[in-house]
């Protein structure tokens, strides 16, 4: 891995035992370059979870490889935000500082915890979920990781304090250099955020790549119906004469329709209607 990739995946795959015993991710390949905010998307069970807990080094690839950034420089905040229960908030962040010396920075976990709507010494277990977040989302920052690995950070967050921490989160990451890879299901959360694209599916990367190059490359045209060859039709509708169809073009898309440039949601909501009833 050379030092512009944050992580990079090849023929990543994980195989749980137990009674499941599938693949909850095969031959996964990437490379996603440093200083990127990277979404990762796709269906419940798709594997973003499992991904993101290899990055980390939780888990162990059953096959392929998975390189990222040494532990000390990688900060995970997972979907169930472990946290000491009987620790205060400002224990907490004590401990943070002391497990990462030389390194700690104390403005942005206090920046972040502030304005959360309890005390420093708060007990971690009399936070309200939200609350849990902004704490474990301080120790992460506060760690000053090159590589941030968050598994639906703002799931349980209220809207303002969703928009207050995705712009602090955001201006962070740019002010640093930080590369960010952020799971979440919603996707207007990720519009204009993120500059990087994962689409997982049924354990497999479906779409990969810069935001800017993706939307470039796919064209949203509605008109009539005519054949589209020869772009690749990732999905298209009828009504009556009418065709709308979003298409990963080959060439300038020349023909009677009226085109445009897709938004992130639309190409993804695209992607991942027609990857719903594929195999996984
Ligand atoms: N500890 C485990 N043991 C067995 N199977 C597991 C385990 N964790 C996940 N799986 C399986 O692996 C697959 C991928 O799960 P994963 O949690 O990575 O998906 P996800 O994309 O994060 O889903 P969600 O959006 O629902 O959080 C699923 O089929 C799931 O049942």
């Amino acid at each position: 891995m050379t030092k512009d990739t944050a992580l990079e995946a090849r023929l990543l795959g994980k195989r749980y035992g137990g009674r499941t015993r599938g693949w909850a991710l095969r031959e996964c390949d990437f490379t996603l370059p440093a200083g990127r905010i990277c979404a990762l998307v796709g269906p419940n069970g798709a594997g973003k979870s499992t991904l993101l807990a290899l990055a980390a080094g939780l888990l162990r690839p059953t096959e392929g490889t998975i390189d990222a950034p040494a532990r000390e420089h990688l900060a995970y905040v997972a979907q169930d935000k472990p946290l000491h229960p009987r620790l205060s908030v400002a224990d907490t962040l004590r401990m943070g500082r002391e497990l990462n010396p030389g390194r700690w920075d104390d403005t942005v976990a206090r920046r972040i915890t502030e304005g959360g709507g309890f005390s420093s010494d708060t007990l971690v277990r009399e936070l309200s979920g939200g609350q849990r977040t902004r704490v474990a989302l301080a120790l992460a920052l506060g760690k000053r990781p090159e590589l941030l690995l968050l598994d639906e950070p703002m799931a349980d967050l209220d809207p303002l304090a969703r928009h207050q921490l995705m712009g602090l989160l955001m201006a962070d990451a740019a002010e640093h250099g930080t590369t960010v890879v952020m799971s979440s299901h919603i996707l207007t959360e990720l519009e204009g955020a993120c500059d990087h694209l994962l689409l997982l599916h049924g354990g497999k990367v479906r779409l990969d790549g810069s935001v800017e190059e993706l939307l470039a490359a796919h064209t949203l045209l509605t008109g009539p119906i005519a054949d589209l060859a020869p772009h690749t039709v990732v999905e298209s509708r009828t009504t009556g004469r009418q065709l709308t169809a979003l298409v990963r073009h080959e060439g300038p898309v020349e023909g009677p329709w009226d085109t445009a440039e897709p938004s992130l949601e639309d190409l993804l909501l695209a992607h991942l209607r027609t990857t719903e009833g594929a195999p996984a």
